[in-house]
């Protein structure tokens, strides 16, 4: 035992930030030419034993983070799953903990950002693309290696920076009042809120994880149409809902994916409310609808503060076995 007062308790390390772009020139069953297009921006961390590293300043157990950053590089050229969030994340996780002995957990992050592909007379062009929003999908993974014969994945897509806002169809009243309220009760209001949606899809117990196993997962799971699910019916249950609160409007959007996405264990949702302020126009004799009825034309778009409003909800079925 040293005589420093410390003992470390928890390390990893990798590399964040890591951007790549990759195109896939790809052909049409009729032969012509069409581009795809993935961007990423991604966060590669490992662990294992590297506890020398930090106690000893022993660099031999140290995988560089450059070479983590070049292994996503190299993964961006070569892996069939490049265009797929999820299953590339589960390509690059798996690698690192099969190609090294010594790292038994890795934890990948990354955000793919929108790039939607242009029509031109309705016909969708075959190598321009349009940034049309701020909105991510993201994925977070952790891969636990402790086994190396039994790999275990925890693996939680999401989608991020969503804006979305309705003017009608939400309400907030019947809250609670004490000496500090002030809030006055509104039966019609804008809601608005940038959504953050996380959700665990368990991986099949039938293909174990490994680099083989990555193209049989992807197929029986169909990360990619979950996601658009997730999405739609994040936005739908947005403009549908008659909105009680952002509390009532996020559990009934949990409620519908787990309906509609059967492979979905729990979803989470992280919702700013994001305040939209009735300018009170009565100087000038303006009825600006201040009232409860609401009905307001000019608002305040208040950058801050926001309410932040978030919960977890798990499937009955899966809760004994999460
Ligand atoms: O939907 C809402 N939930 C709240 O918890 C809250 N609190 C608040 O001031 N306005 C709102 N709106």
């Amino acid at each position: 035992m040293s005589d420093l007062p410390g003992v470390i308790t928890s390390h990893r390390y990798g590399k964040d930030l890591v951007r790549v772009v990759r195109v896939v020139r790809d052909k049409t069953a009729d032969g012509n030419e069409i581009h795809h297009i993935i961007e990423y921006t991604i966060r590669a961390l490992l662990d294992g034993k590297i506890e020398t590293s930090y106690t000893q300043a022993d660099n031999t157990c140290v995988v560089p983070t450059d070479t983590v950053k070049n292994t996503c590089n190299f993964f961006a050229k070569t892996s069939p799953h490049v265009l797929d969030p999820s299953a590339f994340a589960l390509h690059l996780g798996t690698h690192f903990v099969t190609r090294y002995d010594h790292i038994s957990k890795c934890y990948i992050d990354l955000s793919s950002h929108k790039w939607s592909r242009i029509s031109v007379k309705g016909v969708p062009h075959k190598w321009s693309f349009v940034r049309d929003g701020n909105e991510k999908q993201t994925v977070s993974l952790v891969i636990d290696a402790a086994d190396k014969s039994d790999l275990k994945a925890v693996l939680t897509p999401g989608l991020k920076d969503l804006h979305v806002l309705k003017t009608s169809g939400s309400a907030f009243e019947n809250f609670w009042r004490d000496e500090l309220t002030t809030l006055v009760a509104v039966q019609d209001r804008i809601f608005s809120t940038s959504v953050t949606a996380t959700y665990t899809i368990p991986l099949p117990p039938n293909l174990p994880l490994s680099i083989d196993n990555i193209p049989l997962i992807a197929k029986e799971l169909n990360f990619p149409e979950i996601a658009d699910k997730v999405r739609q019916d994040t936005i739908e249950v947005f403009a549908t809902d008659e909105s009680a609160s952002v509390q009532a409007t996020l559990y009934n959007t949990c409620q519908k994916v787990l309906v509609s996405c059967p492979a979905v264990t729990e979803i989470s949702y992280a919702l700013p409310n994001k305040h939209y302020i009735p300018v009170n126009l009565s100087a000038f004799k303006l009825d600006n609808g201040l009232g409860y009825e609401g009905g307001a034309e000019v608002f305040y778009p208040a950058p801050d503060p926001s309410g932040w409003i978030e919960a977890t909800v798990a499937r009955k079925s899966t809760l004994h076995k999460l």
